[in-house]
């Protein structure tokens, strides 16, 4: 098994930043490497953010806090980064953006290095195969918001090596995280499952067969989910939970997957959810309407 010390995350985004925010916790070296320089600021603000609600509530000291963060570099160029025991993949979910991004790695980091991808749904096996390393390519499915979500989902490729799983499992045990072990088939579990209930919940907006909030409520009050099955898409990303459809979809050749076509209306029209302050819901005044 690898001794993993230092962990490249590349994409600050939502969860880029909680999948840096937990390594640092655990006591890794982190490097965050986003494209823009306002993500990165903005990644870095979300984590110093939730740290100090921790200070307040008296779980950590300022210095633990100062020591968390000389650990972190944060840096717009991938070159910089790529000298780690394990790189942590969260850009945006487009398999020709990961493909991309997945072969510039294998070319810049040694070879000994694992690339982990925090894909929700895309093919590991195919990430993989732009690689010169299939055995060193795994899934590492991290759930949103990352610092409080127990779950990751280790998503093994055809190639992916026994070392490489059992590497990354003591990896997710060190960020205190249970994981399960998962074969490489469209949207994993946990998108298979829970995508085709949001993308129901939108039919049925789209259908009129109730309002957002009612939805909502529905899921609330009468399953207990702490989260609407809308609400929830807006916390995810509708672009996200778009791609993840189109994935199921095209993956399985099934109409059953077909992503509901105000789903897509809303994305082409920039409704992303909270991340855009608007979607199901209005965020924009801490407003809410559906
Ligand atoms: C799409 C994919 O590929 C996979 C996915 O991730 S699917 C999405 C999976 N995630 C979910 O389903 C989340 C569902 N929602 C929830 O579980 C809850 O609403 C929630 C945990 C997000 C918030 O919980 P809540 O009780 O409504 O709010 P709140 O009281 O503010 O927060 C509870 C705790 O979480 C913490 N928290 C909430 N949001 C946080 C964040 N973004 N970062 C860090 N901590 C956060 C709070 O500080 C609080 O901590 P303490 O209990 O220690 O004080
Ligand atoms: N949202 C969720 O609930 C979950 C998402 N995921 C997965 O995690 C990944 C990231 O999602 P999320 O954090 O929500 O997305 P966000 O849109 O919040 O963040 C994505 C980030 O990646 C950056 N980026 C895009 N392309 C590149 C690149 N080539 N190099 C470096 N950075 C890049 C984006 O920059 P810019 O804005 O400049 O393009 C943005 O900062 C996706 O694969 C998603 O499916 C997994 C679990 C849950």
């Amino acid at each position: 098994m690898a001794d993993i010390k230092q962990i490249a995350v590349i994409g600050a985004g939502q969860m880029g930043n909680g999948i840096a925010e937990v390594s640092l916790s655990a006591g890794y070296s982190v490097y965050l490497m986003d494209q823009s320089k306002d993500m990165l600021d903005r990644g870095v603000a979300k984590i110093e953010h939730n740290w100090n609600k921790l200070i307040s509530k008296g779980r950590i000291t300022e210095q633990e806090k100062s020591t968390k963060l000389a650990n972190l570099i944060t840096t717009t160029t991938l070159e910089a980064v790529c000298d780690v025991d394990l790189v942590i993949e969260a850009v945006v979910e487009s398999k020709q953006i990961k493909e991309e991004l997945f072969a510039r790695l294998d070319a810049l980091a040694p070879s000994a290095t694992i690339l982990a991808s925090n894909t929700s749904s895309l093919p590991i096996t195919a990430l993989a195969a732009v690689t010169n390393r299939a055995d060193r390519v795994i899934g590492m499915h991290f759930m949103n918001p990352v610092p409080v979500m127990k779950l990751v989902e280790v998503i093994r490729g055809l190639g992916t090596s026994d070392e490489t799983y059992q590497t990354v499992l003591e990896v997710s045990k060190k960020l205190g995280k249970k994981s399960v072990e998962v074969n490489d088939f469209p949207g994993f579990i946990s998108n298979r499952i829970l995508m085709p209930m949001i993308n129901e919940a939108i039919y049925a907006v789209y259908e009129g067969v109730a309002n957002a909030e009612a939805i909502d409520d529905v899921m609330k009050l009468g399953m207990n989910h702490p989260m609407g099955p809308l609400e929830l898409a807006d916390f995810i990303g509708l672009d996200t939970c778009l791609s993840i459809m189109e994935t199921l979809y095209e993956g399985f050749a099934d109409s059953k997957y077909r992503p509901c076509p105000l789903l897509k209306k809303y994305v082409s029209a920039g409704w992303l959810g909270r991340k855009s302050n608007r979607g199901f819901y209005d965020y924009r005044s801490g407003n809410r309407w559906s």
